[in-house]
């Protein structure tokens, strides 16, 4: 016979005293709370105790004891040993009288049925556990084996997608694109090096170059400067870029410029050059890098958006507005693009620590050259790049990279816009007195 018991609850507060239980029946198992002080309880719709009160009387250091009554009233009890795993514990036990003799009653026959056919489905529940315990383990080990292996089979699809491709990484010279740029060359990228400042670019180049640490074989990157807001110079470098390799296999656009700044204070000047680099100058070369994508219906296309392409902030109209931008045209994209098997992934991080707030726009275009705390205190780049090369590898679609606040506000604008307003406007009230004061 087998009683499930909570050991943990037994251990915690009743070993070794002698402890009144509840008995508790569900399904045929017995389950004893040993929370409850109720000393004689009845044993609810349990039938196997029907001809008396059954209670559990004795426990101590391993042992129980079960008391209740036969039809003629006489006491008995069953002794058990408490065995198993923590999780379930099994009692065994004497177990129950035998055949009734003639003599006997007609309720102590009924009793004695009773008992049969309690017997029959402990002997099922005996069945069951068995199954459980012999089953449970190797399903166990087999689900964590499938899962190995799905695991190293991804790792090697990612690993061979990666390898020997063409990556295309904009804004290399620093933060994210850097570090990208750091990653993906260990996986044996072809890269080609994009930035307006040639200096950081072949200062990279050589920190590449240098670090032959990998066992996969690694190629010299290439390095084409051009400025995202100039959309001349955009077409200029897209046939550079496809000269370095003769083909893109992966254009990662992350080039980008912040901004802080009131709306009301705010130029169109400022409006226009933060759309420029973050939303026109990605289309532009996504747009002349695509046709020999589509010609080799081999391609993936990736943006390096923000949580702010999916939620607003006060004091970032022109940043928020060209992420939100930023993740609808890629959207579009990767709805059209799917015929010709080329991938879309657009990458929505949170804070990183980079210079991205030194170099953000304000309301008249200078430079804001204040490292926030909100940029001081975010992830590391390396590891936001490494997050960027599984997803690429993954071929992900969507990807929010980001702590659970900034995750939970996308939800909280989309379920309750009402108190998400509410909350971004007390946040601009607030950062207003705080600049005033
Ligand atoms: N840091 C953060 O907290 C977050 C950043 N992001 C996004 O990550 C991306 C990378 O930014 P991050 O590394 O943080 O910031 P950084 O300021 O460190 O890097 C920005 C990069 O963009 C390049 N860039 C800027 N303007 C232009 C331009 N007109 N033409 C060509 N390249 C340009 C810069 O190159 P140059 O050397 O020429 O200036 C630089 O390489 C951005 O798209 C940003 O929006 C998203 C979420 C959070
Ligand atoms: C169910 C409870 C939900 C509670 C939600 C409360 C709302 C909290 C608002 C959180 C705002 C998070 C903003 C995150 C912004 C961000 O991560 O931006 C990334 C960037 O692109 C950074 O650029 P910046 O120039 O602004 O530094």
């Amino acid at each position: 016979m087998i009683f499930p018991i909570s050991l943990r609850k037994i251990e915690g507060r009743h070993s070794g005293k002698r402890t009144p239980f509840r008995l508790q029946s569900c399904l045929s198992y017995l389950y004893f709370d040993g929370s409850t002080s109720n000393a004689h309880a009845r044993p609810k719709g349990w039938d196997w105790t029907e001809p008396g009160e059954g209670s559990l009387r004795h426990f101590r250091g391993g042992r129980m004891k079960l008391i209740d009554h036969d039809v003629c009233g006489n006491q008995r009890s069953r002794e058990g040993l408490l065995t198993g795993s923590p999780l379930v514990s099994r009692l065994s036990h004497s177990p129950w009288g035998k055949r009734p003799e003639k003599k006997d009653t007609g309720t102590r026959t009924r009793h004695w049925h009773s008992s049969c056919h309690l017997r029959k489905s402990l002997l099922k529940l005996r069945i069951m556990d068995f199954l459980t315990s012999t089953a449970i383990l190797p399903l166990l080990f087999g689900c964590v084996g499938v899962f190995s292996l799905l695991k190293l089979l991804q790792r090697m699809r990612m690993r061979a997608y990666l390898q020997n491709a063409v990556v295309v990484i904009t804004g290399a010279t620093s933060g994210l694109g850097r570090e990208c740029a750091k990653v993906f060359y260990a996986a044996g990228a072809k890269l080609v090096l994009c930035g307006r400042n040639r200096e950081a670019l072949e200062e990279l180049t050589k920190e590449l170059t240098a670090s032959q640490v990998t066992k996969v074989e690694m190629h010299k990157p290439y390095m084409v400067t051009f400025d995202l807001a100039d959309p001349g110079a955009i077409v200029a470098a897209t046939a550079e870029i496809l000269r370095c390799f003769g083909c893109v296999d992966v254009l990662i656009n992350n080039a980008g410029v912040s901004y802080r700044g009131a709306i009301t204070d705010t130029t169109m000047d400022v409006d226009k050059t933060v759309m420029e680099i973050n939303y026109f100058g990605p289309v532009a070369l996504t747009k002349a890098l695509l046709p020999s994508m589509i010609k080799r219906q081999r391609g993936h296309i990736v943006a390096i958006s923000s949580i702010q392409g999916k939620i607003s902030i006060p004091f970032r109209s022109a940043y928020a507005a060209s992420k939100h931008a930023t993740q609808a045209f890629f959207d579009c994209l990767r709805a059209e693009m799917e015929q010709y098997e080329i991938e879309v992934t657009v990458i929505s991080p949170g804070y990183i620590h980079t210079n991205l707030s030194l170099n953000a726009l304000t309301a008249d275009g200078s430079k804001y050259g204040v490292m926030d705390k909100t940029t001081a205190q975010g992830r590391r780049p390396v590891e936001v790049a490494r997050d960027v090369l599984a997803a690429v590898g993954k071929k992900k679609k969507d990807v929010i990279l980001a702590d659970l606040l900034p995750s939970l506000a996308i939800y909280l604008r989309t379920l309750a816009p009402g108190l998400f307003f509410s909350l971004m406007a007390s946040r601009a009230r607030k950062e207003q007195k705080s600049k005033n004061s």
